[in-house]
């Protein structure tokens, strides 16, 4: 398998390069040259096996220059019972008749994130040490990932974390579970701006490929392929989880803001999953909503990002809907980078509106949309907690809201739970009155001692500060 930019001008790729590499040289997205097709046959065949089995016989299709043994190994190595909760890694919850929570976030950090971190950090360890090699992560968070790509990377031999983070706009949990790491190559940056100034830093960074190959710089965010492929596994555990045989199709609700989440729902449909609808749930936030409605896509101002009572999904500049509309053109390069490099630039906007290929989107890759805000997150969060006695976080409170606006009778709808309420506990106690429950490990989290570098919204002061760090590791 070859992997090719959104933009086209990359070159092939294999799928270390591309996981080493993160963003393409043009600015664009890499992608696999085809979707491996998965018949019927082979569905039949992977009803039954164990989580690791999946992601292995899943990834062996998307990489071609890991041994096959080396790979299994290393999904072997991933996806334990000690690390993710039991041996089910994803497991089902049933609320009702069709309505489904799939549990992403038993991992190490609480968020659904660890299903894909934790494997990135085992992939980068193995290759780095094939290679004689080390990498400088720098990453772009509202909340999840960076703790996620922390918890995976701390102590990884050859792996530097830079992980930026808006000042101020974490949850107080989020915020310790990240500043108060204290390993020597985990580095927290506090950006004085929103999500997405932090990550226009990363591409910013990422496009200066001097700089990059000079420092070595990788990603780990969704823009990087390996994270968007792991974080494919999981739509097959559901699907096999939920249905008897070859049954019909099932639907998926994903809490959403990067779009990375359900751009993977998306390659496993391509890959012939029988996934009936794909439904996106935003929070007030609705860029995603907006474009999946209209065919309008607006990015919107740091002064019109608003601050939520879910943060992680405060984003205002999807950096994976480049993938899905590459798609939706027919992979056609020269328009993907025309809308994306000129056009966005220009104007912050574009309108497919009027475009033949977005009037089919819906029928074509069965997305719906819908938008949630505080209110619904506060009513859905008592009313799950009333009805089934389960808590959700506000997160996949946006994804229970919004799936229902979309249930249908034929389909039953797993509704992605994209973190614990414990990363979440002012709005747990705003709808329930009451604290969200603790793990034993989490115990005095806010008190611990706090590590974190505070900048301003500029790439060259992001640049400085990893020249220094390093000019004193090679000292
Ligand atoms: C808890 C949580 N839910 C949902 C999302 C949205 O996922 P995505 O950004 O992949 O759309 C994120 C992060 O982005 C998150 O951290
Ligand atoms: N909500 C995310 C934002 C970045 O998403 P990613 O999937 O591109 O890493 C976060 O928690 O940081």
């Amino acid at each position: 398998m070859h992997y090719v930019s959104t933009r086209g001008h990359s070159g092939r790729r294999q799928f270390c390069e591309t996981l080493l590499e993160g963003l393409a040289e043009d600015g664009g997205l890499y992608v696999p040259e085809t979707y491996p097709r998965v018949d019927a046959a082979t569905l039949d065949a992977w009803r039954a096996l164990s989580y690791p089995s999946l992601a292995f016989e899943v990834l062996s299709l998307y990489v071609s220059d890991i041994p096959p043994a080396d790979l299994k190994a290393i999904c072997e190595k991933t996806y334990t019972p000690e690390i993710f909760g039991t041996s089910n890694i994803v497991p089902l919850r049933k609320l009702e008749t069709r309505l489904y929570l799939q549990e992403l976030s038993n991992g190490p950090t609480l968020a659904f994130k660890d299903v894909a971190m934790q494997l990135l950090g085992n992939l980068l360890e193995y290759e780095l040490a094939r290679r004689h090699d080390e990498l400088n992560i720098l990453g772009a968070t509202s909340g999840d990932t960076g703790s996620a790509a922390e918890y995976a990377m701390r102590g990884k031999k050859g792996v530097r974390v830079f992980m930026m983070s808006p000042l101020g706009r974490m949850s107080s949990f989020q915020q310790a579970q990240m500043f108060s790491l204290q390993d020597d190559n985990i580095h927290n940056i506090a950006i004085d701006g929103v999500f997405d100034d932090c990550q226009d830093i990363v591409k910013c960074v990422s496009s200066d490929l001097e700089f990059k190959r000079r420092y070595k710089i990788g990603a780990v965010n969704s823009i990087n392929w390996a994270r968007l492929v792991a974080q494919v596994v999981y739509y097959f555990s559901g699907y096999f989880q939920v249905s008897e045989g070859r049954s019909a199709g099932v639907d998926f609700s994903v809490p959403s803001g990067n779009f990375g989440n359900i751009c993977a729902g998306h390659v496993a449909r391509m890959m012939g999953l029988p996934i009936s609808r794909l439904v996106l749930a935003t929070n007030e936030n609705d860029v995603l909503d907006e474009f999946f409605r209209s065919g309008i896509y607006r990015v919107r101002s740091r002064a019109d990002t608003l601050e939520t009572s879910s943060p992680s999904m405060d984003i205002s500049k999807a950096s994976n809907l480049e993938r899905f509309v590459f798609d939706l053109l027919g992979r056609d390069a020269r328009r993907t980078k025309s809308l994306f490099e000129n056009q966005l630039r220009e104007c912050g906007s574009f309108d497919l509106s009027g475009d033949p290929s977005f009037v089919t989107a819906a029928a074509r890759f069965g997305f719906r949309s819908g938008r949630s805000t505080h209110a619904d997150r506060l009513a859905t969060i008592r009313d799950t907690w009333d009805r089934y006695h389960t808590m959700i976080d506000p997160h996949t409170a946006d994804g229970v809201t919004v799936g229902r606006m979309h249930a249908s009778p034929e389909a039953p709808m797993l509704v992605l739970e994209t973190a614990q309420p414990i990363k979440f506990a002012t709005t747990i106690k705003e709808a329930l009155g009451r604290q969200p429950d603790r793990p034993l490990r989490f115990d005095g989290l806010e008190g611990l001692p706090r590590r974190v570098k505070v900048l301003p919204p500029d790439t060259q002061a992001v640049k400085n500060y990893i020249a220094d760090i390093m000019q004193g590791a090679t000292c």
